[in-house]
């Protein structure tokens, strides 16, 4: 039969620079938040983010191998105002999260502390055709970043946590038949940091405007525990999705707004 050539184990964040030189750039995520460094702007309260989700947007879960994506019909689900210049839709939302029962697993940082899990809601610049064209652009993408805390169950992310049992390979995929509104997985203080960074993964692409959400939400330790019912691809064969984050990287000078 035909030669097999094993599919390479995607290399680890230390080794993207050798295929993506981006990774050494001036505006890398995730950062570590230095709470003391950042600079309340009022000007983002006297325009105060707007997050208008549908409660029907949300069409399926996905396995992609690096973690789990609920894709999102962008219909009439925007953000706007804060840091925004224009009119942002979601198209999809996703998380990175350490090993089990750890403490790190977060991408950004507040003051050096970890959360055991990261929840990103992405969005793309409406001023451009499409999220081909904007996934490129310094003010093509804005991505709210939602931590995860420890503690009592999420009600709202257990109708989405339920269903990672379904999707453990990549590219395995689940339809979303009931009615989802991707706004109850918003800290219920609207407060948060704000900074120009980029993809946390390959191609690393210098687009993202971060919002991130001061406070965290919390969700169950069995709610953490589901998101390991995804496999990957490790060094040693498949095994549980897990410490799928990007540690954070140099500042490079940049302000970190606040509200
Ligand atoms: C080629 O386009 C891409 C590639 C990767 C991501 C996902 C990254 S970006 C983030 O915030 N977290 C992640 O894992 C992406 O997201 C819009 C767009
Ligand atoms: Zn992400």
């Amino acid at each position: 039969g035909f030669l097999q050539v094993a599919s390479p184990v995607p290399q680890g964040p230390n080794k993207w620079h050798e295929q993506f030189p981006i990774a050494k750039g001036q505006r890398q995520s995730p950062i570590d938040i230095v709470t003391s460094n950042a600079k309340v702007d009022k000007a983002l309260s006297d325009n105060p983010l707007k997050v208008s989700y549908s409660n029907n947007c949300c069409q399926s879960v996905t396995n992609t191998g690096a973690s789990f994506q609920v894709v999102v019909d962008g219909a009439g689900t925007e953000i706007s105002g804060g840091p925004l210049d224009s009119t942002y839709k979601l198209v999809q939302f996703h998380a990175h999260w350490g090993p089990l029962g750890g403490d790190e697993g977060s991408e950004h940082t507040v003051d050096g502390v970890t959360y055991p899990a990261e929840l990103h809601l992405v969005h793309w610049n409406q001023k451009y055709k499409d999220v081909g064209e904007a996934v490129d652009k310094p003010d093509g993408l804005a991505v709210i970043g939602v931590f995860f805390s420890r503690g009592k169950e999420h009600a709202g992310f257990k109708p989405i946590s339920d269903l990672f049992a379904k999707v453990p390979r990549k590219a395995d995929k689940v339809d979303i038949s009931f009615n989802y509104d991707p706004a109850c997985l918003l800290p219920a203080r609207r407060d948060y940091w704000t900074y120009l960074g980029s993809l946390t993964t390959p191609p690393l692409f210098e687009s993202v405007t971060w919002i991130v959400m001061k406070d965290p939400v919390e969700v169950s330790a069995e709610q953490l525990a589901a998101l390991r019912n995804l496999l990957w691809e490790t060094p040693s064969g498949e095994g549980q999705m897990c410490n799928n984050y990007r540690p954070p990287q140099p500042l490079q000078g940049r302000l970190v707004r606040s509200t």
